[in-house]
């Protein structure tokens, strides 16, 4: 594997919330994963239930100070997505870099079954992604371009 350099590990600081006690910190499950896998922060005796077709904010229990120049994104694990049609509503969810509330995952279940959200469980995975913010400007009308305003499968099904 190609050795990493320190400038592709921005420093990310977590804050740790009272209810997330005796939680694992989130963390990459292996050298080369893309996404550190987030826990269920809810109480150990009374697990979420989310009922087909329904959704529940989970929390994670942690702060995250993204650094400047980053995101965090929420996403789906696919096993869950697979095994139980449960998966990110909102994916990706977007972590805003000033953002200082408690990390949630908007999990919505879209399997046949009640899902039970147990304390401790992996409900997503949290990629840190460099974002590039616009300078936003208006303009009176739109530069010509050779595909014009054609779009929707204007070039054609094959
Ligand atoms: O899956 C998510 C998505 C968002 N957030 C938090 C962090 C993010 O920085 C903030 C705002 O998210 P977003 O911009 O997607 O929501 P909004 O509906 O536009 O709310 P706001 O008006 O607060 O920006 O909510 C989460 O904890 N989990
Ligand atoms: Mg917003």
């Amino acid at each position: 594997m190609t050795m990493s350099t320190p400038a592709h590990h921005p420093a990310l600081t977590l804050i740790r919330l009272p209810h997330a006690e005796d939680l694992d910190l989130p963390a990459y499950e292996t050298v080369g994963a893309a996404g550190m896998d987030l826990r269920a922060a809810v109480p150990a005796e009374t697990p979420l239930n989310i009922s087909p077709g329904g959704r529940a904010l989970v929390p994670t229990g942690f702060i995250f100070e993204i650094p400047t120049g980053f995101e965090g994104q929420v996403r789906p694990r696919s096993g869950l997505a697979f095994k139980h049609g449960i998966t990110c509503l909102n994916t990706p969810g977007t972590i805003d870099s000033d953002y200082r509330g408690e990390v949630k995952v908007l999990l919505v279940n879209l399997g046949g079954e009640a899902f039970f959200v147990e304390r401790g469980m992996r409900v997503a995975q949290m990629v840190i992604a460099p974002v590039i913010q616009a300078n936003i400007r208006e303009a009176d009308g739109a530069s010509a371009t050779a595909r014009g305003a054609g779009g929707f499968g204007s070039t054609g099904s094959k």
